[in-house]
């Protein structure tokens, strides 16, 4: 029987996560990480204090210890620093992917380890599957001399699958993960937190980043990146239209809050790309033939994978956002290290269908059909 640390977050998902590896007899403690805490009271909205109290609540009904870790200065350092440092940049940033690599999987990860916990398991919608080596099957002492791999694959509930916010996740971190829940579809989750009449059994579910909650990422930017106004400019003839305040309001696709009235045949103007030389919001009238908002190939870099890398060119398949549906790409990594022992780290992805608004600094997830093989950034 080996000790695990549940990652409980006040939710139902990850109470069940905790509720059914008890059942299955392990030595189990909760843990609440406090992230952060709206220290500067810039966001008016503060669950953190109700979710502690609904995970050690959902915890004392399931019989468990439970605890409150304090990381809130690794994650201003490895979170909220990487994402201020990426609007800033006009990059699109993705926080909650670089919480489980850096946050959940990596300092909380640790902390377990060093707590004396095998492993950490969270309730996220994913699967994770171990995979012999094939030698291994036939011989016992190959199977002690080659340690089995583990593969990750999307949850089994469609809705629900989470297993894009795993893309940058690596091997050794997915060892030491489980994913209590990844079997489950929602509906039957629910009913198994009520009828161990666990508290939150009716909690409704998070929105958004985790520590920004209901907090929409715009009053959280205007709190912390300074206004830095520029030219909106129409990108078919280069008119300015007006002006904006800041280029980190905007991603590429988003029609909202640009502010500029639209034609008379009512074509709504859409965000297709940032210019660093004038710091201009480059706008055009959605449709097929707005300039750069449809893509159908693109380059990546920061590749990560979970298990062997792709050093050679292959039909594989991406989600680029997190409920995009799978779609077919080529995928052809650059070379490698000079003495091919290091792994490529960037790639060019050619799309079989061409994909809207696709931003630079979002995160890519590779797939195999239902397998997530890794993940890169977009250039
Ligand atoms: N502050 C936190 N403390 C501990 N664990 C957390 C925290 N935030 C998230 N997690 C873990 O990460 C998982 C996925 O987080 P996410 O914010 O996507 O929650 P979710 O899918 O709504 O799950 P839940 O219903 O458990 O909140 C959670 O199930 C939980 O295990």
């Amino acid at each position: 029987m080996s000790r695990i640390l549940v990652a409980m977050s006040g939710g139902v998902d990850s109470s069940v996560a905790a509720l059914l590896l008890k059942q299955q007899g392990h030595d189990i403690v909760g843990a609440y990480m406090k992230n952060w805490i709206n220290e500067d009271n810039v966001l008016g909205h503060c669950p953190w204090m109700q979710d502690i109290e609904d995970a050690r609540a959902t915890a004392e009904a399931i019989g468990i210890e439970f605890r409150v870790v304090n990381l809130m200065q690794d994650y201003r350092r490895l979170v909220v620093d990487y994402l201020l440092d990426g609007y800033q940049r006009g990059l699109t940033p993705n926080p909650d992917v670089m919480c489980n690599r850096e946050m959940k999987f990596g300092v909380f990860l640790n902390y377990a380890r060093a707590e004396g916990f095998a492993s950490v398991a969270t309730g996220h919608y994913a699967r994770r599957v171990e995979r012999v080596a094939p030698n291994a099957l036939s011989d016992p002492n190959a199977l002690r001399a080659t340690p089995s791999t583990f593969a990750l694959l999307e949850g089994l509930d469609p809705n629900k699958d989470q297993s894009y916010f795993l893309a940058l996740l690596a091997q050794a971190q997915l060892r030491d993960a489980l994913f209590p829940i990844g079997h489950l579809a929602k509906p039957a989750l629910r009913e198994l937190a009520a009828d161990a009449r666990l508290p939150n059994a009716r909690k409704k579910d998070s929105q958004g980043i985790c520590f920004i909650g209901e907090v929409k990422m715009a009053d959280f930017l205007r709190a912390y990146v300074p206004d830095h106004p520029g030219p909106i400019v129409r990108a078919t003839d280069g008119r300015v239209l007006g002006e904006h305040r800041g280029l980190h309001y905007y991603t590429i696709g988003q029609r909202r809050g640009i502010r500029i009235p639209s034609n008379t045949d009512n074509e709504a103007y859409v965000v297709v790309g940032k210019r660093a030389a004038d710091h201009a919001l480059l706008v055009a009238f959605d449709g097929p033939a707005a300039p750069g908002l449809w893509t159908s190939e693109a380059r990546v870099h920061s590749l990560s994978f979970i298990g062997d890398p792709l050093t050679a060119p292959a039909e594989i398949e991406c989600r680029v956002r997190y409920r995009d549906p799978r779609v077919a790409i080529t995928f052809t990594p650059d070379p490698g290290g000079p003495d091919t022992a290091i792994p490529p780290a960037s790639a060019r992805i050619r799309f079989a269908t061409p994909q809207r608004a696709l931003a630079s600094g979002q995160i890519m997830a590779l797939y195999r059909g239902e397998q997530l093989l890794g993940g890169a950034v977009f250039a």
